[in-house]
């Protein structure tokens, strides 16, 4: 999607446009699938060693991974694309590979943006993209409890088109919803953007059907259990190693009737926080309540054009000095709750016209960032979430470590996920890039902001661990923790096809 003139505009005055990457070709190495595990996989479903395909399964959409297929790193691509088209396919294709030797790694929409879907292959010879679009039925649909079986191929746009037929929906709108799947949802504990009223994905979840090297494994059975652990929980975020799913099972609600979308503003980060965690502590969130920073709201506001120097006229006239966007949508939970817990606040109300906006645009970052990366400009986001009575020092640590490492870059920050207890705080980052290094210049200050991260919170609230948080895992979780959870990768894939070095 390209840039409109007056965003590129605000672009070359506040972060500067850089000069474009010089063009480097991107070599796709030969396959290393040897003849016989490629017939032996075509037996079972279709297979694809053509070099467009293996390319297009090499990576996921981080700002390095897009470097990546612009010639500037190293790009991992797998030696072949594998199709199954249903979950016995799936374990027919661990089965082959385990025979082979060959490393997997299950592929979703590929919207992974921690290094997820990279194509290593660890100690294995060859390695394949396990792509799961061919599992794309809606598998049945009970009504009465409003329980739905999905397969995990399904993109969010198909998931809601399939239920929608049924009066139902799933409610789970990530930013990468055009594009990600159930499975990857699953996988990664994904948090949609009215997280706050359908929860994030693995409450949505009764059930998971995963593929296993060892066999399949259907965990979850009932609305709730005192049966031991939860295990369907083990599955919910194992990022594909310790196996694929292939179906889950959801929690479904009725479509909504009339949503109503409002923005709102506050004066101030402290107030802002102070009005969501009030609003999370009473029971009164709004399903969206997302929170802008000034910085975030101020690039909202230019990025709006000339309808934006009214809103601004109107804000001074109401003594509003530092301006915070919050954006409340409600579509199952109760609006007149919010309102009441609102009303006595100082906070100044923008009406549907500015909820409206938000929810035209609510894609547009992820569709504008091919443009952005052709106008020199270094853009990439991160993500976490701590405490109530951290929020303010993770949010100032983080910047401070960005700064440090980039100079002058535009950091904005939004709360879009909220708690009782506290709050996911979600970064934004314009830089020009640096012509001579544009790898080297992320990698640093992703290093340098994820410590920021894991000394105040954690090191992914929804965006998962993959290859590029790895380093953070053990200090989040200790090392009994990654203990527990080699054990389970042994037992469930003994010979470790799954996923080399992803997660732990
Ligand atoms: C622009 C943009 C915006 C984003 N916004 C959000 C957001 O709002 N909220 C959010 O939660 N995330 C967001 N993400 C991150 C990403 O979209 C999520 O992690 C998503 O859940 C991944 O789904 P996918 O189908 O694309 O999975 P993939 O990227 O294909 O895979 C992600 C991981 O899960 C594994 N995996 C995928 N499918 C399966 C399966 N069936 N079985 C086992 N393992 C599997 C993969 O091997 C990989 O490790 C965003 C990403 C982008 C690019």
């Amino acid at each position: 999607m390209p840039l409109p003139p007056h965003a590129l505009a605000w672009l070359s005055q506040r972060v500067g446009l850089g000069e474009p990457l010089p063009e480097v070709p991107v070599a796709v190495p030969p396959s290393e699938l040897t003849e016989d595990a490629f017939t032996a996989l075509e037996a079972v479903c279709a297979v694809s060693v053509e070099d467009a395909d293996r390319a297009g399964r090499a990576g996921g959409l981080s700002y390095l991974d897009l470097l990546r297929h612009r010639g500037h790193g190293e790009l991992a691509v797998p030696d072949a694309v594998v199709q199954p088209a249903s979950p016995e396919e799936v374990l027919e294709v661990l089965q082959v590979c385990v025979e082979y030797d060959i490393a997997v790694v299950p592929f979703g929409g590929g919207t992974s943006v921690v290094g997820g879907v990279e194509a290593l292959r660890g100690s294995k010879s060859a390695v394949v993209a396990l792509d799961l679009a061919g599992l794309g039925r809606l598998v049945s649909v009970d009504p009465v409890s409003r329980v739905a079986v999905l397969q995990a191929g399904i993109t969010g746009p198909e998931a809601e088109k399939l239920l929608g037929e049924h009066g139902f929906t799933l409610g789970h709108v990530p930013q990468s919803f055009e594009r990600a799947t159930i499975g990857g949802f699953a996988a990664t504990r994904s948090a949609g953007q009215a997280s706050s009223g359908y929860g994030r994905f693995e409450d949505m979840v009764e059930s998971v059907r995963i593929a296993t090297p060892v066999g399949e494994w259907v965990a979850g059975t009932a609305p709730a259990s005192a049966a031991g652990p939860d295990l369907k929980q083990l599955v919910l975020g194992s990022e594909g190693l310790f196996g694929v799913i292939t179906e889950v099972s959801v929690r479904v609600r009725p479509k909504p009737y009339g949503p109503r979308y409002e923005g709102f503003v506050v004066d101030g980060w402290e107030a802002g926080t102070s009005l969501v965690r009030s609003l999370a502590q009473a029971g009164a969130l709004a399903d969206i309540t997302r929170l802008s920073d000034v910085d975030e709201t101020e690039v909202a506001l230019a990025l709006a054009g000339s309808k934006a120097d009214l809103v601004k006229k109107y804000l001074r006239m109401r003594g509003v000095k530092q301006p915070c966007l919050v954006i409340l949508g409600w579509e199952c939970r109760s609006r007149a709750a919010t309102m009441s817990a609102l009303s006595g606040t100082k906070v100044v109300r923008l009406g549907r016209a500015m909820g409206a906006s938000w929810l035209h645009g609510r894609f547009n970052g992820p569709r504008q960032r091919d443009a952005l990366l052709d106008a020199g400009v270094c853009v990439e986001t991160l993500e976490t979430a701590t405490h109530w009575s951290r929020v303010s020092e993770l949010r100032d640590a983080v910047r401070d470590a960005l700064v440090t490492e980039l100079g002058n870059p535009v950091v904005m920050c939004h709360v879009s996920h909220a708690y009782e207890t506290g709050a996911s705080l979600y970064f934004t980052v314009l830089v020009p890039r640096d012509l001579a290094d544009p790898v080297g210049q992320w990698a640093k200050a992703k290093i340098a902001a994820s410590d920021a991260i894991s000394r105040l919170g954690t090191i992914t609230h929804h965006h998962a661990v993959g290859r590029d948080h790895l380093p953070w895992l053990e200090k989040e979780i200790g090392p009994i923790g990654v203990d527990v959870l080699r054990a389970v990768k042994e037992r469930l894939d003994p010979t470790g096809i799954l996923n080399p070095g992803k997660l732990f």
